[in-house]
Formats: C-alpha cells, sequence, structure tokens
C-alpha cells in the first residue's frame, strides 16, 4: 500500500490484534483534517480501532503510523491524540476549570496565560463562568463540553471521540457537533468519530469507516457512503 507516501494524519498498516477467538484487523489511511465517522454494529470493533491509534491497545501485528511517525510502540500520552469517551472524561474531585487545565499541563503548574487559554476555552465551549463548578453538578452535555474545552487547550492534531454524543438530547447533539465542524476548520484537526446514528454521518463525516466482525468492510467518502444500497448492513443503518 502507498498510501504512507501520501502522508496521510493516520496509517493503520496491517494491524492485527487478537481476543482469544475474536481477531480483529485494520488496515486504513485517514487524511489530515478530515472528520471521519467511524461505524457499524455493536461489537464489529469501533472502540477497539480508536483504542489502537490512542496506544490504549497494542497490536499484536502491524504498524501504527501517526503523522507520518511510527507509533506503535508509543505510550498514549506521547502521541498527539486527545480523546473524547461517552462518559467518564472528568475528575470529579477537581473543578472544571481544574480540570480543563489538565489538557495544558498534567502536573497542573499553570500560569497566568494558561488560566486566560481554560477560560477562553470554556467561552468557546458556551461554558464562561463555569470554572469553578465541580463535575457532579453538571449535566450530561455541559460535561461533554468541558471534555471538549480540555481537547481543545490541548491542541493536538487527532481528536477521537467515541460516542461522546450518546448521552445527549438531540439539541445538545447539534450544538456538539457544530463545535466539532469549528475546531476541524479553523484548526484543521483530523477527527475520528465513532457513532451509531446516520445523521451523525450526514452532517458531519467527511468520509465513512464501516466495520463488520473487526474487519473494515468500507471505506469511502461520505457522498459514496450515504448513496448506497447495499451491503444490507449498510442501507440498515442508512434506514433505507
Ligand atoms: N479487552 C478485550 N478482551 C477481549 N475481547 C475484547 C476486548 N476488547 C474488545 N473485545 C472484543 O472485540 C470485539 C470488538 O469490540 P469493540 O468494543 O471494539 O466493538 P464496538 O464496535 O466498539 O462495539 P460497541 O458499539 O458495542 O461499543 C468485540 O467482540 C469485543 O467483545
Amino acid at each position: 500500500m502507498t498510501v504512507e507516501n501520501d502522508n496521510p494524519a493516520i496509517f493503520l498498516d496491517s494491524v492485527r490484534v487478537d481476543f482469544g477467538k475474536t481477531r480483529l484487523s485494520f488496515t486504513c489511511a485517514f487524511q489530515r483534517g478530515e472528520i471521519v465517522a467511524v461505524t457499524g454494529a455493536s461489537g464489529s470493533g469501533k472502540s477497539t480501532l480508536l483504542n489502537i491509534v490512542a496506544g490504549f491497545e497494542r497490536p499484536d501485528r502491524g504498524r501504527v503510523v501517526i503523522l507520518g511517525r511510527d507509533m506503535t510502540d508509543t505510550a498514549p500520552g506521547e502521541r498527539p491524540v486527545s480523546v473524547i469517551f461517552q462518559d467518564h472524561n472528568l475528575f470529579t474531585h477537581l473543578d472544571v476549570g481544574t480540570n480543563v487545565g489538565l489538557g495544558i499541563d498534567p502536573g497542573l503548574k499553570l500560569d497566568v496565560a494558561d488560566k486566560a487559554r481554560i477560560a477562553a476555552a470554556l467561552l468557546r465551549v458556551g461554558l464562561d463562568g463555569f470554572a469553578k463548578r465541580m463535575p457532579a453538578t453538571l449535566s450530561g452535555g455541559e460535561r461533554q463540553r468541558i471534555a471538549l474545552a480540555r481537547a481543545l487547550v490541548r491542541r493536538r492534531p487527532i481528536l477521537l471521540l467515541d460516542e461522546p454524543f450518546a448521552a445527549l438530547d438531540p439539541a445538545l447533539r447539534t450544538g456538539m457537533g457544530a463545535l466539532i465542524l469549528d475546531l476541524r476548520r479553523n484548526e484543521e484537526v483530523t477527527i475520528l468519530l465513532v457513532t451509531h446514528h446516520p445523521e451523525d454521518v450526514r452532517r458531519l463525516a467527511d468520509s465513512v469507516v464501516f466495520l463488520e466482525q473487526g474487519a473494515i468492510i468500507v471505506q469511502e467518502p461520505k457522498v459514496a457512503f450515504l448513496e448506497r444500497a447495499a451491503p444490507a448492513e449498510i442501507a440498515r443503518f442508512l434506514e433505507k
């Protein structure tokens, strides 16, 4: 495969993960600045794909190349990657400002300029004035926006979102989606978004990866994906 020469943001080169009898294999490349919807049935391997990019899961075979560097053996914290999960993104004993500050310095040695960055990130996600609030006092949507604010101050070129909207009502989904589009537009972040919702594909994605039983069965631009009437799994997903 010649994708490495194209200098993609992420290149999974013949990656294999074996969980006992369950085997997952991925070869794919994602271009810089694109939003990729990662979808497929429950158990098809979406979270595992993200975990491989983040470094939480180590492949049994193959290479993980990020921004042109082989990072197969690089620890998660050393990768140019931020991750937002469905939930449990915040430290409950720390206030909102401190949670965001962890994105700048995990040791929390924050100067005046850092505090200004935290305030700017909170403003950007629509939570100006929330710095002293504790996570337990926030709604699910607010917590997800705080997690996004932390990703914003980290300024990593790759953002992985594992069903970040799952707990949100439709209005909040729309709001988070707008923030993500804004992030990609202004900072050219490459975003992998795990979702079960065709609506997220239509509204947010540039391209789509569809997984089945641990393998990528389709990777293509959104426009082509949305026109599909086959295979049946994809037609079902698109509610055709
Ligand atoms: N640590 C693990 N040990 C054993 N099996 C695992 C492990 N992690 C994942 N699996 C298995 O690998 C397969 C893919 O799991 P994964 O969580 O990646 O799927 P998914 O598409 O994200 O599912 P969902 O939509 O339900 O979150 C599943 O069969 C799962 O049971």
